[in-house]
């Protein structure tokens, strides 16, 4: 070959690779490109071992299971996925019902705007996003709404992908992020006048105790409004595949347990809140949340070759295709939880903190 043929060779090669890590590469949001996939807080060197890490944790359930433990888990889990969520999904780390003639864009934003009329707010009230990821509802919610959205997340990579994203957006006067626990939050009590999670009180070990501090920094006669994750009346646990499902979602979701929409509104009422409504949002009408899931596909697999290619030639840290390889299940095991019905992502269950007793009200 001479030396021209070899040179115009080279460059289509060079030219292809381009066009397929960075032109195809955000499969779904331009703006995390596959070359800058992270292992979020952890060291590229690290993330292999903080892989095997994760899986420790389904090796000794019992560890997943107390308290003291799961953030540490949750967090590795977050710092692994969410430059991946980021790259193949979007800024908003949930799902929402398909609406025929919208984009996934427009039915995620339609979905997050819900939660905020839910709650009855008006602009310049205080509300708090409970597990609030990178702020895709976030800004949604603020830009919606012109209330100002307090976020906070266990893991302080996100705190920083929030922060940016929101100066970006010119939002930053209006959204503000806190690296917290949302099981010992370091707000002070009667402290917002609303309050709405979106998928992530399900990594709560005990519900119970996320939602008792939700109930705490809330002003008495504000709103509470919770996206949870549960398995429905569809669901036996006498099922092998049922259970086979429900535990593919817990492994690869980072979730201690999941829990049962029956358990929803007794623990709210437990922890004194009054409850307002209670709804599971993928009940038809709506149209199915998991077919996006499904129309990736392919997208997955070109994915899989970008991640490989990028492992390999070490522009993605080591473990990174492990990490890919278990989300690619986990979007299976969701599908199938969907389709059958024994799980859903959105029980929707909106909560009223009381207004104070009054003094006769008290001593009557
Ligand atoms: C609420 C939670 C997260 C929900 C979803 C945002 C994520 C659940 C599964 C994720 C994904 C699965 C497949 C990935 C695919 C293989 C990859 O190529 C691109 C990213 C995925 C589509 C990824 C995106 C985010 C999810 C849909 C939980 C954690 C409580
Ligand atoms: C699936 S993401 C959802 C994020 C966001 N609500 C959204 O829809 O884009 C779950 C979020 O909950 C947060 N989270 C989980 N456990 C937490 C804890 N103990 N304290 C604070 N945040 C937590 C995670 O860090 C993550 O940001």
């Amino acid at each position: 070959m001479d030396s021209l043929a070899l040179f115009f060779t080279g460059a289509l090669l060079a030219g292809g690779i381009y066009w397929f890590v960075c032109v195809l590469g955000p499969a779904e949001q331009k703006g995390k490109r596959a070359v800058d996939l992270s292992g979020g807080s952890i060291s590229a060197e690290n993330v292999q071992d903080n892989y095997d890490k994760y899986w420790s944790f389904f090796r000794r359930p019992k560890e997943i299971e107390t308290t003291e433990k799961v953030p540490d888990f949750v967090d590795t889990f977050y710092n692994l996925v969410t430059d991946i969520y980021e790259w193949g999904w979007g800024q908003s780390f949930h799902f929402s019902p398909s609406i025929p003639g919208k984009s996934h864009g427009e039915a995620t934003r339609l979905h997050e705007e819900m939660a905020v009329d839910l709650i009855n707010v008006r602009p310049g009230d205080r509300i708090l996003d409970v597990g609030c990821g990178v702020g895709g509802p976030m800004r949604a919610i603020a830009a919606h709404s012109r209330a100002k959205v307090v976020g906070i997340t266990i893991n302080d990579y996100q705190v920083n992908r929030a922060r940016t994203h929101n100066k970006k957006a010119g939002l930053d006067s209006l959204c503000e992020v806190v690296q917290g626990n949302f099981l010992e939050m370091p707000f002070p009590e009667n402290s917002f006048d609303g309050a709405y999670s979106i998928e992530a009180t399900c990594h709560a070990p005990k519900l119970e105790e996320v939602y008792a501090e939700i109930f705490r920094v809330l002003k008495p006669g504000s709103l509470y409004v919770s996206y949870e994750w549960v398995t429905t009346d569809k669901y036996k646990d006498s099922d092998p595949e049922h259970v086979e499902v429900i535990q593919g979602i817990e492994r690869g979701d980072a979730l201690p347990g999941l829990r049962n929409y029956t358990d929803i509104a007794e623990t709210a009422r437990k922890v004194g809140f009054e409850v307002v409504k209670e709804k599971d949002l993928a009940k038809p009408p709506s149209q199915p949340w998991w077919t996006r899931l499904q129309m990736g596909r392919i997208a997955y697999w070109r994915n899989h070759v970008v991640v490989t290619v990028l492992s390999a030639l070490g522009i993605a840290p080591k473990g990174t295709v492990d990490v890919h390889e278990m989300l690619f299940k986990t979007a299976d095991y969701l599908t199938r939880g969907g389709d059958s019905g024994i799980f859903t992502p959105m029980h929707m269950i909106l909560c009223r903190k009381p207004e104070k007793k009054t003094e006769t009200a008290t001593n009557s």
